[in-house]
């Protein structure tokens, strides 16, 4: 129980939903213990032959009137138990989520998505159960039991109700055992089924590669295999649950069978009257359901604390990269930049990502990076972003080390355009502005937008910048997410912008047109460029090349191509190639 511990706080909170809940339960477990109770007086005065029409009427009202008042119970209970833990599953999930995000980007590579979704599903949904549906059965449970038992006992028979009691603990056992297999069983079949979704779903978004490797018989095997999987695995449940019911239902009429046999004889021989009879059978019947849910609640318990503390271990992750205690906010950055003897291995890897870096961007210069693919260009961009902490050299922004300045404000200073260019299912307008907590306005909208040489087109598409991208929407092409992901970064207008190989997917005719458009931005800003492509970078105040994580070379263009190094062999390979195509 120690691991519901981090919800005490929402248990205080709702505390009186959770008692009013249970106040209710108790109230219908009580109309229901009245039920027999109305069975064995209307039988008894049928029996003695006292009972009039109007009295039928009577105690069968008195039966309407019970169901009519457990109705409306169950509805209070199921609103304040089941509502309550309903809140719970949205606050958990909502703690989860935003603890999640404060963690490094690190933390993700090394979790799978797949296993972070069923700690947001399954777990979250086990802990709802235990702590909604748990509670439920456990109060239901010990009061039924308890008070059918009690009255058993006082109103009927002694003897009578420890025969009959005999044989409803094994539904208990049962319902344990056979629980725990069910739930492995339904744990299977979830999984066969995500297998197949997964495999469906891949392969309709790779329908092009498919077809055109005309694998389509290749695809339908695979499908099948999961498909066939699935149907397994639902009959190895359909099996279990089909030997279950039944089993239970076997147990509780072996109760049923002896209670006949000998309460019969008991209302024979006149030791207990035929009203006593027909109130203990309900007695009974009441008592078959607290024996199933004790089986259950255990099970529910068990699982509740397992993911509880699954989550736990989640929440108490602690993010690698914080602010540090002096941390100090730049509210008008200027843009210098230095990487002073900086040295970086990633934390999975065992060698140097970038080996002695040095450089300094004086304010409104431009950096280029050119280097072959893997020399780590990119991870000079993520160290300076802080999505990675350096533990040789320093990093320094207006010559204040970045590990001092306020993360937040640090990242809202550079604006980025990342390599993969991802755009999120929205429209366009809510892509482009996503950097602000308003929507945009139209003007900067429009404006970084034709910087980004996206606008045309944009307005091209019906719903215009209202179209909405991703798997229901717009598929853009790979120059087209670029441009929108430039124009994106472009509104956000920071004092430091920084292209991630950002113009690798459109022609050269429209780089030179970005690039154009970008002089005058760019004169104001600490820019960094990253490319494999040479025209991208000449015009950079200066270049760096990299090479196996190390600075080889560094100069203008033209001071570059006089070194007759590398930077002078990727500009000539790049001439050929424009010749060629
Ligand atoms: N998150 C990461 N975890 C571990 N290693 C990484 C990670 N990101 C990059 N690397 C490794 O660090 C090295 C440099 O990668 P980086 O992405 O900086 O290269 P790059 O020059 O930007 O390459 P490209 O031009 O292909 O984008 C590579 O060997 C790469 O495999």
């Amino acid at each position: 129980m120690k691991a519901f511990k981090p919800l005490e706080d929402f248990f205080i909170q709702n505390k009186w939903y959770y008692i009013f809940g249970i106040i209710w339960l108790l109230i219908i477990d009580a109309i229901q213990l009245i039920v027999p109770q109305i069975l064995r007086t209307a039988t008894n005065l049928l029996q003695e032959g006292k009972l009039t029409f109007s009295g039928i009427l009577k105690y069968g009202l008195y039966i309407i009137l019970t169901g009519l008042g457990i109705a409306i119970g169950r509805y209070f209970w199921r609103n304040y138990i089941i509502g309550t833990s309903r809140k719970l599953e949205y606050h958990l999930r909502k703690k989860l989520f935003g603890h999640l995000l404060t963690l490094s980007p690190n933390f993700f590579h090394t979790q799978k998505t797949g296993d972070l979704m069923a700690h947001a599903t399954n777990d979250i949904n086990a802990i709802r159960h235990a702590l909604g549906m748990g509670i439920i059965m456990f109060v239901d449970s010990i009061f039924i039991t308890i008070l059918a038992i009690v009255m058993m006992i006082r109103t009927t028979n002694l003897r009578l109700t420890i025969i009959a009691l005999f044989t409803l603990p094994f539904i208990t056992i049962m319902v344990r055992r056979f629980g725990k297999v069910i739930h492995n069983r339904f744990r299977t079949v979830q999984e066969a089924f995500s297998q197949l979704t997964d495999v469906t779903q891949e392969s309709f978004a790779g329908i092009r590669v498919i077809k055109s490797f005309v694998q389509e018989d290749l695809v339908i095997e695979n499908f099948n295999k999961v498909n066939e999987n699935n149907l397994e695995k639902n009959l190895k449940l359909v099996k279990i649950s089909g030997v279950f019911h039944p089993l239970i239902n076997f147990i509780s009429s072996i109760s049923f069978f002896i209670i006949i046999i000998y309460g019969g004889r008991l209302v024979i021989l006149d030791i207990i009257s035929l009203g006593d009879f027909i109130a203990f059978n309900n007695y009974l019947n009441l008592l078959v359901w607290p024996m199933m849910a004790m089986g259950w609640v255990i099970n529910l318990l068990q699982r509740g604390i397992a993911s509880m503390e699954r989550i736990n271990a989640l929440l108490e992750e602690k993010p690698e990269i914080v602010d540090s205690d002096n941390a100090i906010e730049l509210n008008s950055m200027k843009g210098k930049i230095e990487f002073k003897n900086v040295s970086f291995k990633y934390p999975t890897k065992e060698n140097y990502a970038l080996e002695d870096i040095n450089f300094t961007i004086e304010e409104g210069q431009t950096l280029a990076i050119v280097g072959k693919t893997g020399s780590g260009k990119t991870t000079i961009v993520n160290l300076l972003l802080r999505l990675y902490d350096i533990k040789e050299g320093s990093i320094l922004i207006d010559d204040v080390n970045i590990k001092n300045i306020d993360l937040k404000s640090l990242r809202e200073n550079i604006s980025y355009v990342p390599q993969d260019n991802f755009l999120f299912s929205t429209s366009i307008r809510e892509n482009i502005g996503f950097a602000f907590d308003e929507p945009i306005d139209d003007e900067t909208m429009i404006q970084s937008s034709k910087l980004a040489q996206v606008y045309d087109n944009i307005i091209a598409f019906p719903n215009k910048f209202e179209t909405v991208l991703g798997e229901r929407g717009v598929t853009l092409s790979g120059g087209q997410k670029q441009r929108v992901s430039i124009a994106r970064a472009l509104a956000k207008d920071s004092p430091v912008l920084i292209l991630d190989d950002s113009l690798s997917a459109v022609d050269t005719e429209t780089e030179e047109k970005i690039l154009n458009g970008l002089k005058n931005i760019v004169k104001r800003k600490t820019t960094i460029i990253i490319s494999h492509r040479i025209s991208t970078v000449k015009d950079a105040d200066h270049i760096i090349v990299l090479d196996e994580g190390r600075i080889v070379e560094r100069g203008t263009h033209e001071s570059l191509l006089e070194l007759n190094g590398l930077y002078r062999y990727l500009y000539e390979k790049q001439l050929l190639e424009e010749k060629i195509s």
